[in-house]
């Protein structure tokens, strides 16, 4: 289990180290339109699962929903920091 700022310290290590087979990697070469594209697919994922899914798949979907935020954070070189001021 990790949380949501050692999996943002994990991606940012990636984009740095850019290991072989990451899919991270290969989402932030694909870049912003793609990433945004990705974001918007696994919130309506979230939506379905939250109306008609159970509580386990609704939480994966929110989890996978996370996980491309932090990649659209680090394709705009943003921190967590820079969005907590705004919570
Ligand atoms: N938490 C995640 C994570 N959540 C979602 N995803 C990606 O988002 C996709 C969402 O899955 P879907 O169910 O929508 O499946 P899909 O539509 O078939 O996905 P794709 O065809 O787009 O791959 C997954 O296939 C992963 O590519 C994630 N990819 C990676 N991580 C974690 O990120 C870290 C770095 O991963 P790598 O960069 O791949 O090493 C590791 O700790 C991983 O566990």
């Amino acid at each position: 289990m990790k949380s949501f700022d050692e999996l943002f310290a994990e991606l940012a290590r990636k984009a740095e180290e850019r290991p072989a087979g990451s899919g991270t990697v290969a989402a932030l070469d694909a870049g912003v339109h793609q990433i945004g594209k990705k974001i918007v697919e696994e919130a309506a994922e979230v939506w379905m699962a939250a109306e008609y899914q159970s509580q386990d798949e609704a939480a994966e979907e929110i989890s996978q929903l996370l996980y491309h935020l932090q990649v659209m954070m680090l394709a705009k070189g943003l921190k967590p920091e820079d969005i907590y001021r705004f919570l």
